[in-house]
């Protein structure tokens, strides 16, 4: 075991149990299913045993990254997801577990439809007007529950939405910030808009 995994290691621990987030045990979930790779590390389906639920694991491989504020950003990320996730458009949180790899994961609920982005590419042609005008009402409701509890996510699109079961729940709070944090030169932060979306507006 290196020594910036043992550093990262009681960082997290000390963190982790200041902050109460509810510690899984990773041996009671079962049946792993690779579903993505993001920013930091694998995203896995399991079936958590206890609750008969089915789980996203996202894993933070943050031995390959020699630095404290990514795990703090982490745990900020975690905070505010903590906050706003029993709202049925924010995707739950259920906890971290450390994996038999010794890396911390988050466990969120499982979105059966993968991403809003990926949901559209399928049904686009199928959906109708009033199946669209529900996603966008139920995204501006999870959204508007989350101004209402003074967070901004500054990263919203297509990709940071995912589909459970029909229902539009927002996730991915790794740019997001509580409103009286934002200071007037905060950087750009987000997603540029792709060079098919700047052709559909010419
Ligand atoms: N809760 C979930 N349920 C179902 N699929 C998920 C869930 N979370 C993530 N995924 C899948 O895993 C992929 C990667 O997720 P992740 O959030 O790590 O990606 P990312 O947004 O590209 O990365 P980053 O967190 O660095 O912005 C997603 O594109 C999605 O297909």
């Amino acid at each position: 075991m290196s020594l910036i995994k043992i550093f990262t290691g009681v960082t997290f621990e000390k963190l982790f149990l200041k902050h109460n987030f509810g510690h899984q045990t990773y041996k009671s979930h079962k049946n792993p299913l690779l579903i993505g790779i993001g920013g930091f590390g694998k995203v896995l389906k399991y079936e958590w045993k206890d609750s008969g639920l089915t789980v996203a694991l996202k894993c933070l491989k943050a031995d390959t990254i020699v630095d404290e504020k990514i795990i703090k950003d982490f745990i900020y990320e975690l905070k505010l997801l903590q906050s706003v996730s029993n709202h049925q458009n924010v995707i739950s949180f259920y906890g971290v577990t450390k994996d038999s790899d010794g890396y911390y994961n988050m466990v969120l609920q499982y979105a059966d439809d993968g991403t809003l982005r990926e949901y559209l590419i399928t049904n686009f042609t199928k959906l109708q007007w009033t199946d669209k005008l529900y996603i966008a009402k139920e995204i501006a409701l999870g959204l508007l529950y989350l101004h209402d509890n003074n967070i901004i996510h500054r990263d919203l699109h297509s990709k940071n939405i995912l589909i459970h079961q029909r229902q539009p729940k927002i996730t991915d709070f790794g740019l997001s910030r509580q409103i009286n944090e934002i200071t007037s030169n905060s950087n750009l932060h987000g997603m540029p808009a792709s060079g098919l979306a700047m052709d559909y507006v010419q």
